[in-house]
């Protein structure tokens, strides 16, 4: 069956990587990563955004790992939206599991970054996901749409062409524990259901919802085989040619 909506594939590098590292990943990416069925965006550390924009090919997207609510200003340490934008990149990642739970960020703070940057034109990546004693505690659809809700109520109808979802469960990410493909389908189809009754059928229908957590080349293509999963916010696997198996498994 083809796919209603286009498979995307994404590569968080998180805080990894030096220049020489990156230019073996851009080989390999420019090499064998460009797939017109498939949609790859990369998340490079902010202080390499423009040197790996600079060197990819132009039908891969390059990404932020996370930006602040505003233009510019005295917030030390921190980039912006307009910044991520001058350096000729066009998305960006928001409410990591990381940024929640490392750098405490609230559901408002990263409601009121997806506002801003979508209001400067770039294309957002908006994660959610529980924790472990949330799931088994029954609470994961309670905790990820409260999350939603943040982040719908800073999206216009306009904007949402501009908007992939990451799901991925706290407990799953860099610790090669993934979802089933089975429990991350449950997942993505409630929030779908979820999305239909608190913004429309439309968004709810054509909204691409990833799903990320010790994603690798041995589970990507049972993972990809779901309905509702219609890509990947990829982790350590994004750092080595398993990516390229990952990406390919949108094209199957
Ligand atoms: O956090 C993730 C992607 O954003 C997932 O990380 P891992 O693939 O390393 O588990």
């Amino acid at each position: 069956m083809p796919r209603q909506r286009k498979f995307f594939a994404g590569g968080n590098w998180k805080m990894n990587g030096n220049k020489k590292g990156i230019d073996d990943i851009i080989h390999f990416l420019n090499a064998d990563c460009v797939d017109p069925n498939v949609e790859v965006v990369v998340a490079p550390p902010a202080v390499y955004l423009e040197y790996v924009r600079q060197k990819l090919n132009p039908q891969i997207g390059v990404a932020g790992q996370n930006c602040y609510k505003v233009a510019s200003g005295a917030f030390t340490g921190d980039i912006s939206a307009d910044m991520i934008k001058d350096v000729s990149c066009n998305w960006v990642i928001l409410g990591h599991s990381e940024r929640r739970n490392v750098f405490g960020e609230s559901d408002k703070l990263i409601g009121e970054k997806v506002k801003y940057a979508l209001s400067v034109g770039l294309n957002v990546l908006p994660c959610i996901g529980e924790k472990l004693e949330e799931r088994e505690a029954g609470k994961t659809e309670e905790v990820v749409f409260r999350q939603m809700q943040a982040i719908i109520d800073n999206i216009s109808p306009n904007e949402w062409n501009r908007v992939v979802i990451a799901y991925e469960p706290v407990w799953a990410i860099g610790t090669g524990k993934n979802a089933t493909p089975e429990q991350a389908q449950e997942v993505h189809k409630g929030l779908r259901n979820w999305l239909s009754k608190k913004v429309s059928s439309e968004v709810a229908e054509k909204v691409r919802i990833l799903y990320g957590g010790s994603v690798t080349a041995a589970n990507c293509n049972d993972l990809a085989a779901k309905p509702d999963i219609d890509g990947f916010l990829v982790g350590g696997a994004s750092l080595k040619k398993d990516f390229i198996t990952i990406v390919k498994s949108g094209s199957k």
